[in-house]
């Protein structure tokens, strides 16, 4: 496949005929609402809904063909946003490195590589993750990580305790800065002030509205659980390209699909079979 496949061009729409595959994201993907990225939110499932396997663990359902359709997507967009979970949990490299070797050029330098944007509103993202270990070596897009403002130090009487977690806070943002990444606040979301803090999330719509201010036009949101239940919930989502596997996962593994309601616009567009998987494309429609 030395081309995007068709799925992508039904879905998403082809680059200019003088612009070479691959070297340049899509100038068409636009949004209803202007004030925010075009979002493809894309992922690999089991026929059983499952995208990764018991406890988190990663599993590559992906076959050849579709892994690379993923990476010609990969192009076709100005950033690609993950969440900490799967940052963590994948160590992701989120380049682009299935498509053909050119001719002339590094791989890096002929191909668009899409800036990788992860939401992560403690800072828990490693400076000596593969990500950041890629941009140094300059062969890779360095990563904004989309965070939230420090833990709050109420007036006088603030305990040690907060002072010891602002601290740590800093400290881990120097060390992320210092390797190279752009941190960018927004106000966060707590979901319930019992719930541990992994669990307070990035209100979607005011990163993405950070994230066009920045200048990204569009994302390709990969995952993992949790960040596709909240685009879908919040119905955040302009196409959807899912890849299915033929394998079964079974009760344990990892699902996505609590917590949102159908999203009537979203409409069907195209099917393709690549390899042993089969593609499917939705787009939301006006
Ligand atoms: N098969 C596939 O295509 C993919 C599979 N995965 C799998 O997904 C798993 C990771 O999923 P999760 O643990 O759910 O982690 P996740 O990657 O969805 O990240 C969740 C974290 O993001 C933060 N976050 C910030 N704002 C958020 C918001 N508005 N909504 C939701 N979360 C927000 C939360 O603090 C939360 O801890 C891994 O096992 C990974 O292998 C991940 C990507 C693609
Ligand atoms: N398209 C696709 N197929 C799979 O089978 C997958 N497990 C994923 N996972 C996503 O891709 C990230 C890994 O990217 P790199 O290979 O390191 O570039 C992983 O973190 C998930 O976001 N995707």
């Amino acid at each position: 496949m030395s081309s995007p496949p068709q799925i992508l061009s039904s879905t998403l729409g082809v680059i200019p005929a003088d612009v070479e595959q691959g070297t340049a994201p899509l100038p068409d993907l636009v949004p209803l609402d202007t004030t925010r990225p075009y979002v493809t939110l894309t992922f690999a499932q089991s026929i059983d809904a499952k995208i990764a396997g018991a406890g988190g663990k990663q599993l590559i359902l992906s076959g050849e063909e579709s892994m690379r359709m993923t990476h010609w997507m990969r192009t076709m967009h100005d950033g690609i946003l993950i969440g900490i979970g799967t940052a963590v949990n994948d160590n992701p490299q989120l380049n682009v490195r299935h498509l053909p070797f050119p001719v002339q050029n590094t791989h890096f330098q002929h191909y668009h590589h899409p800036r990788p944007l992860i939401l992560d509103p403690h800072l828990r993202l490693s400076p000596t993750c593969k990500l950041i270990y890629n941009a140094a070596k300059g062969v890779g897009v360095a990563p904004w990580v989309i965070s939230a403002p420090p833990p709050k130090i109420e007036g006088f009487f603030a305990n040690e305790d907060d002072g010891n977690k602002l601290q740590e806070w800093e400290a881990r943002r120097e060390a992320l800065q210092a390797a190279g990444v752009t941190v960018i606040l927004v106000e966060p979301e707590t979901l319930h002030p019992d719930l541990p803090p992994t669990t307070t999330n990035l209100p979607l719509p005011a990163v993405l509205r950070t994230l066009r201010d920045e200048g990204i036009r569009s994302i390709m949101v990969e995952g993992g659980a949790r960040i596709i239940q909240s685009f879908l919930s919040e119905r955040l989502v302009d196409a959807l390209i899912v890849t299915t596997a033929p394998v079964l996962v079974g009760g344990d593994g990892v699902g996505y699909s609590e917590g949102f309601q159908q999203l009537p616009g979203l409409k069907y567009i195209h099917t393709e079979q690549l390899g042993r998987d089969t593609v499917v494309g939705l787009k939301l429609m006006s």
